[in-house]
């Protein structure tokens, strides 16, 4: 059979981001995006082959152009297709009545106290069947694909049963099967705190580490571990039994750190060698160094701090003491309902004090790094999966000026064109991908 070949030709800038599939980039590189002008791409069976300026490739593939479905991105910016290293993507029902009341002044806590919050989710989440799920997923990922996002990272935690963690990580799987965009999955029963062990926490805790951990990675349903560490939730003691039992099952640690107060989340992340530490609103300086230290990425979710009223997380500073960041949405029903990559980067640069360089490299690179893709996506570079966004800007730095405009205008998944002018042209329930 003679192989796909696609040809994306003259991009006014193609941001290839080279160099960076070993290790997340830090400091003054986050702002070093390696670009082509007039750049064009050569890709065969959905794994880029060249790259180059369009001259140039033109000339060495001369014998084989009328083999390639040809994309004229002349004008326009071409970077890796966006990846979201966050996000709660299963779950049922919404909860703006919640948002309602933030906005008349109660807070997140106080409703996730009188039970509320995540335990409203979890309760819509145990009722709703795998279809219901499937489907609320599915609105989800065409919505991300829309915004450029070709993979994103999924975390359970509204079921905190064994059985309806399990249901919520089999419906990602599903998704993931049956999607363009790829899903990678985390678990997270500790999330919250049922109602039912409200009394002893510690028992939920041993149920986590006993029941649900060892049966997760016994049927491969995840590659990370999370959990919610903030206090009135789970102690640093018990975050970290948590995600040291992760790893005795060989899922990786990633912890919700220092989102409402203050908690010793970010030195927890980087003593226990984890992948991300995510939020940090309130992290301490000596956690930031720490995490510089151990190479922790810093998962940021300017999103979350814009939607709960609060203030964003330092990136600059972050950024400045060494730590690789990566951005995401944490779409989730609570704290961020987005699903706009392209957003968290404007409020990236808007409110943490990034560059438009920085939060192109936090959306694309470093978010492969945080659920360990580094290797295969988020840089445009000989053998990586040619997932690809072309945006309707001549410049890296108009999709960040021109703010709140959603500029994906083709997107390639694989090699394949799933949006085309801004439209869904992919069957969503036929993987059409390897
Ligand atoms: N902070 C904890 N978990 C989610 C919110 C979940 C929810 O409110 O439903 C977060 O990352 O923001
Ligand atoms: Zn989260």
């Amino acid at each position: 059979m003679s192989k796909k070949i696609t040809f994306i030709r003259n991009a006014n800038q193609l941001v290839t981001l080279t160099g960076s599939s070993d290790a997340p980039l830090t400091g003054k590189r986050m702002d070093q995006l390696n670009i082509i002008e007039n750049g064009s791409l050569w890709i065969e069976d959905g794994l880029i082959e060249y790259i180059g300026v369009d001259g140039e490739v033109a000339e060495r593939y001369k014998d084989r152009i009328g083999e390639a479905e040809i994309i004229d991105a002349t004008g326009k910016l071409v970077t890796p297709g966006l990846v979201d290293p966050h996000t709660h993507l299963v779950y049922a029902g919404s909860r703006e009545n919640e948002f309602n009341m933030r906005l008349q002044g109660a807070t997140y806590m106080e409703i996730m106290n009188k039970g509320g919050g995540i335990h409203a989710t979890t309760s819509a989440t145990r009722e709703a069947s795998h279809e219901v799920l499937f489907e609320e997923g599915r609105k989800r990922l065409d919505q991300f694909l829309l915004h450029g996002v070709t993979t994103i990272e999924a975390k359970s935690g509204y079921g905190l049963t064994l059985e309806h963690e399990i249901k919520q990580l089999e419906v990602a799987e599903q998704l993931h099967e049956q999607h363009p965009v790829d899903i990678v999955r985390t678990f997270m029963g500790a999330h919250a705190v049922p109602a039912e062990y409200k009394a002893d926490p510690d028992v939920f805790v041993d149920r986590v580490i006993q029941d649900m951990i060892p049966e997760v990675a016994r049927r491969n349903l995840a590659e990370f571990n999370d959990v919610f560490c903030e206090r009135g939730v789970f102690t640093p003691e018990q975050s970290k039994r948590i995600l040291e039992a992760g790893i005795k099952y060989g899922l990786l640690p990633k912890i919700h750190a220092d989102e409402i107060e203050p908690y010793e989340g970010a030195e927890l992340a980087a003593s226990i060698g984890a992948v991300s530490a995510d939020h940090l609103l309130r992290a301490s300086d000596k956690g930031i160094a720490m995490m510089a230290e151990a190479g922790v990425i810093a998962v940021l979710l300017p999103g979350t701090a814009f939607f709960l009223m609060a203030e964003s997380a330092d990136g600059r500073k972050m950024i400045d003491a060494g730590v690789p960041v990566a951005l995401s949405t944490d779409c989730n029903p609570g704290s961020s309902p987005t699903v706009s990559m392209p957003l968290i980067m404007n409020l990236g640069c808007l409110k943490m004090g990034m560059t438009s360089g920085e939060v192109l490299t936090a959306s694309t690179i470093n978010a492969a790094h945080a659920i360990k893709r580094g290797k295969e996506i988020g840089s445009l570079e000989k053998g990586k999966k040619a997932d690809i966004v072309i945006f309707d800007v001549p410049n890296y730095m108009q999709l960040q000026y021109q703010y709140g405009v959603n500029h994906a205008h083709t997107v390639l998944k694989g090699g394949v064109i799933v949006v085309d002018a801004g439209r869904l042209v992919c069957n969503t329930f036929t993987r059409i991908l390897n």
